[in-house]
């Protein structure tokens, strides 16, 4: 209900989600998420469906936190650990589990990072910021990909129906832009602390498998799994191959300072770690197979990862491979190692914390120039628009980026960075002005 909706509420659950040993609590979890629905409700029907959905995996969470297993679903750290104990996870809706806790969980955790990235843009949006460019960058960056070509479509009509800026932050309901952008602030830490620390919810012992590969295959337009290919030469790959390896220019403007401290928590807690990584489950099974189809994968594999990839023993890959139960690595993957992996490319988590630092990106200009040039994953796209014009000599005004890998993702927000933005090392990114047929 509009009304009884409250930023204060939301702001209030997930303080109290963290426990002392900075578990995440279930209870409060989807209290904070109850309240977002209801704020979602209160914006209209045409995001009936989506409230649907999210309504839908709150309920399966409450039946277990009240259910007779309940004591086992008080934190997302026991919830995980009773799980994966008991063999109650499945990868697919057609397994025998097919609404595990963790399932469930993970999808609501993907929209928290969506959460994340829209309510940052609106923190620090302008009066002539659009709400509804501000969420579809923000769900680009986050959930699109992990969505078919249907909900992206149906999703991307539903933003264009959301209110202006200044309606929406009288909706939100508490007080002047001002104490909006303030509470906002105080919101922003507490989530991205909830987020990162479920996030990282992974045993330990899997710190020894961290050398293992991932691939996600993309879903196609249809939503069906792509096949894999090892003849097509799109212009991307072409472009991609053109500039391997790419040669480390350094940005022509000085980089930003490194992402503040609240974004980047770390879970203090001993163990579990790591454990709810952004992934798509239902790639999980694909990538356990993909890992025996390294050898097809289309993008060429990078030295050092080919030299790691050595150091995996075929047999272990091969055990992967036929694993049918779920494993908490393979379930559980960031964002930004599916984003890596989107990219065509096969790392592993080492070689995904070294390119936290650097981030080569091959740039298409809008006149067809290409270029290489190195940023950080603090740098903003504008800066990466900086860049390119620097190197080439062009003004570039109106422009939108594009990501070329598929799902391909279009950014018009230049003030988001390449972090938020889930550009990786080695992506191909494509400057277009915005009026552009
Ligand atoms: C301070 C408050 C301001 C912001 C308020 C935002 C309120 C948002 C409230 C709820 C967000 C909805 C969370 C949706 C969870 C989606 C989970 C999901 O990915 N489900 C898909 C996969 O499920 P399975 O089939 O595998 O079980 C499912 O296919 C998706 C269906 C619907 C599309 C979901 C798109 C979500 C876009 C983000 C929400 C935009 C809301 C805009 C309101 C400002």
């Amino acid at each position: 209900m509009a009304d009884s909706f409250s930023l204060q509420n939301v702001l209030d659950n997930f303080k109290s989600c963290l426990n002392d040993h900075k578990e995440v609590c279930l209870k409060y979890y989807i209290s904070g998420w109850r309240e977002l629905v209801s704020f979602m409700n209160s914006l209209g029907s045409v995001f009936a469906f989506i409230s649907k959905d999210a309504v839908n995996k709150i309920q399966i969470l409450e039946n277990f936190l009240t259910g007779e297993n309940g004591t086992h679903y008080v934190t997302v750290q026991s919830m995980v650990k009773y799980e994966l104990d008991n063999e109650l996870v499945d990868l697919t809706k057609r397994g025998s589990h097919p609404e595990s806790g963790c399932r469930t969980l993970l999808r609501l955790h993907r929209a928290l990072r969506w959460l994340q990235l829209f309510l940052e843009s609106l923190r620090t949006s302008t009066e002539d910021s659009k709400t509804s460019v501000m969420c579809s960058d923000a769900y680009n960056a986050s959930l699109a990909q992990h969505h078919p070509w249907l909900i992206r479509k149906a999703t991307g009509m539903a933003f264009c129906a959301l209110p202006g800026r200044d309606t929406f932050f009288e909706v939100l309901n508490a007080g002047s832009h001002e104490e909006v952008v303030t509470l906002l602030g105080e919101a922003l830490p507490l989530i991205s602390e909830v987020y990162q620390i479920t996030e990282d919810v992974s045993p330990r012992q899997n710190k020894a498998e961290e050398g293992n590969m991932h691939v996600i295959r993309p879903k196609s337009a249809k939503g069906r799994t792509r096949p894999k290919v090892t003849e097509a030469c799109t212009a991307d790959d072409e472009l991609l191959h053109e500039n391997c390896p790419f040669p480390p220019y350094p940005p022509s403007h000085p980089p930003r300072p490194p992402p503040t401290p609240s974004h980047r928590l770390n879970s203090p807690s001993p163990s579990p770690r790591a454990f709810f990584r952004h992934s798509n489950p239902s790639s999980a099974v694909e990538n356990a197979l993909d890992i025996s189809l390294l050898s097809l994968n289309k993008y060429k594999v990078l030295p050092s990862i080919e030299k790691r990839s050595e150091e995996a023993s075929s047999a272990d890959m091969e055990e992967k491979s036929s694993r049918s139960r779920l494993h908490t690595r393979d379930f559980f993957r960031s964002d930004q190692e599916t984003e890596r992996a989107s990219g065509g490319t096969v790392r592993t988590t080492s070689q995904c914390q070294e390119s936290e630092t650097e981030v080569l990106l091959a740039l298409r200009t809008p006149c067809g120039q290409r270029l290489t040039c190195q940023f950080r994953p603090t740098d903003t796209l504008q800066d990466v628009v900086a860049t390119a014009e620097d190197k080439s000599g062009k003004r570039y005004e109106h422009v939108l980026i594009e990501t070329m890998e598929f799902p391909r993702r279009s950014f018009s927000n230049l003030n988001m960075t390449l972090s938020q933005c889930g550009v990786v090392n080695k992506s191909v990114l494509c400057i277009s002005f915005k009026d552009a047929p």
